[in-house]
């Protein structure tokens, strides 16, 4: 069994990766950290875990994740960045959920994060986590810089049109929207159902950090400069992302976008190009490990309108860093990944 740890155990992604990891066949959770519950059952907080888990939270202060094989990050931005670079030196593998070495640059991460960064020359050697565009990278990774959220369902709905070079690269344009569950489980009033509830509302407009973790993700799979407008919003629903994306085609596009698409996609367990027509909707990936992606060229024109789905927790957090870790040990890459989405 591989004996993993958790800091961050507390949060929305930290308690998802708790559900996918208590039923992993290979995976035995050891350790999960909070400050402010230590020594407190899991089960007392989270109540779904009653009989599955008798683990206690632990202080991250007081050590334990010396032993764990995999360690992976569920925390804010800047928690990852003072303990990462001891525990890849001592040869445990690490799964970073925070954007912490997302960026390659350590000077457009401190521009967007506002901290000084503390270990710039792991951003170099850290693996972008989007196992669909960087798979092979991730097998012998140290560090795995998990993929955020929306530049998850924005790279993979973008994707295989700028792989076939089929549309013009300095004007993307993702608009997109999430549940509040993105916006983490710390009390904040914009996010009480009070204010976020019958309500819809763009946000980060003039400029959200994940733009540079889009822009340098895009053109690394363009091989060139790639110019994005990225306008998020956030709708009154737990979980979901939905990325309504834009591109103007260049002459030359593949004739056949549908059949594009399907075929980049063909062999990705976590993939699913809907048949043409179809157009993807948050509930259909809720709790599950999916993206799911409708390619439109509307009206025949020249502008391609590409849809795509997930759950912001699972493969824009959790499940993908699961995923993550089933390729960096070498499993099946659906191990324990084989939950279907709940309907309704
Ligand atoms: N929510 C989402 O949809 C997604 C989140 N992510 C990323 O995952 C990470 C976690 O997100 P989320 O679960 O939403 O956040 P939450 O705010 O819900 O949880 C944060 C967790 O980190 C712990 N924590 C906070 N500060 C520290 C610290 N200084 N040292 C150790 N532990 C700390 C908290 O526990 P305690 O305070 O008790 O120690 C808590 O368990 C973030 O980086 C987020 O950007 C990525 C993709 C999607
Ligand atoms: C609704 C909401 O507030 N969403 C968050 C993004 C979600 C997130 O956790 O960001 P990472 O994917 O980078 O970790 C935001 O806009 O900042």
């Amino acid at each position: 069994m591989i004996k993993v740890g958790i800091v961050g155990g507390t949060g929305y992604a930290g308690v998802e990766l708790l559900r996918l990891l208590l039923r992993h066949p290979q995976a035995s959770v050891a350790v999960i950290t909070s400050r402010g519950e230590a020594g407190q059952r899991l089960d007392a907080l989270f109540p779904n875990l009653r009989g599955v888990c008798d683990l206690a939270f632990t202080d991250p202060a007081d050590g334990g994740l010396d032993d764990c094989d995999v360690v992976f990050f569920a925390t804010p931005h800047n928690v990852a960045l003072k303990t990462v670079p001891d525990l890849v030196e001592r040869g445990q593998r690490v799964i970073d959920l925070s954007a912490d070495y997302r960026l390659r640059d350590a000077a457009v991460w401190e521009q967007w994060y506002g901290e000084p960064h503390t270990s710039p020359g792991l951003c170099a050697e850290a693996v972008y986590g989007l196992p669909e565009i960087t798979r092979s990278q991730i097998v012998d990774a140290r560090l795995v810089a998990l993929a955020g959220c929306y530049p998850t369902a924005i790279q993979l709905g973008f994707a295989p049109l700028l792989e076939a070079k089929a549309v013009d690269t300095s004007g993307l344009i993702a608009s997109c929207a999430s549940g509040v569950s993105g916006a983490g489980r710390q009390a904040k009033i914009a996010n009480l159902v009070t204010e976020a509830g019958e309500s819809f509302k763009a946000y980060g407009v003039a400029g959200h950090r994940h733009l540079p973790e889009i822009e340098q993700g895009l053109s690394a799979v363009a091989g060139s400069s790639v110019s994005v407008t990225f306008v998020p919003h956030l709708v009154p629903m737990t979980r979901g992302i939905h990325a309504t994306l834009f591109a103007q085609l260049e002459d030359g596009a593949p004739e056949d976008l549908q059949d594009l698409f399907e075929r980049r996609y063909a062999d990705e367990p976590f993939v699913d190009v809907l048949p043409a027509g179809s157009l993807p909707q948050t509930r259909s990936v809720r709790g599950a490990n999916t993206c799911q992606i409708a390619v439109t060229q509307p009206q025949g024109r020249d502008t391609v309108v590409v849809t795509a789905v997930i759950d912001n927790l699972v493969k824009g957090a959790s499940g993908q860093a699961v995923q993550a870790m089933n390729i960096m040990l070498g499993l099946p890459e659906t191990m324990g990944l084989e939950v279907i989405a709940l309907i309704p």
